[in-house]
């Protein structure tokens, strides 16, 4: 079964504290927010584009890769999902 929100979420704060060889995650924590900002807007916009001209596959596509990045951001500001949660 594929991931969801919360089993990614998990995943990600394991390589934040084990920090394995290879790990894009670990890369892009080092980067620092602004990295992770600059990636959150790209994707940001590959969503839009995707969705206006790219079909609905190629938008979910972008939109799983959006919430990696900032999930990302999350752990790098030290947000848990029930940190972002109570603002919905
Ligand atoms: N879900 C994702 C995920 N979505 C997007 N990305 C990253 O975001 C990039 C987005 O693709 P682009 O088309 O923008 O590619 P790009 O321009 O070459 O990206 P850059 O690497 O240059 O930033 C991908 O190349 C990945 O580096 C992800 N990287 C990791 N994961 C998952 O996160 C988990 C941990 O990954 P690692 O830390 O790499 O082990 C694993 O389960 C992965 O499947």
């Amino acid at each position: 079964m594929a991931k969801d929100f919360a089993a990614l979420y998990a995943e990600l704060v394991d390589k934040a504290r084990t920090r394995p060889e290879g790990s894009g995650t670990v890369a892009r924590l080092d980067a620092g927010a602004h990295e992770i900002g600059k990636k959150i807007v790209e994707e940001a916009a590959e969503v839009w584009m995707a969705a206006e001209h790219e079909g609905r596959e190629r938008a979910a596509e972008e939109i799983s890769q959006l919430i990696y990045h900032l999930q990302v951001m999350m752990l790098a500001l030290d947000l848990e999902p029930k940190d972002i949660w109570e603002h919905l």
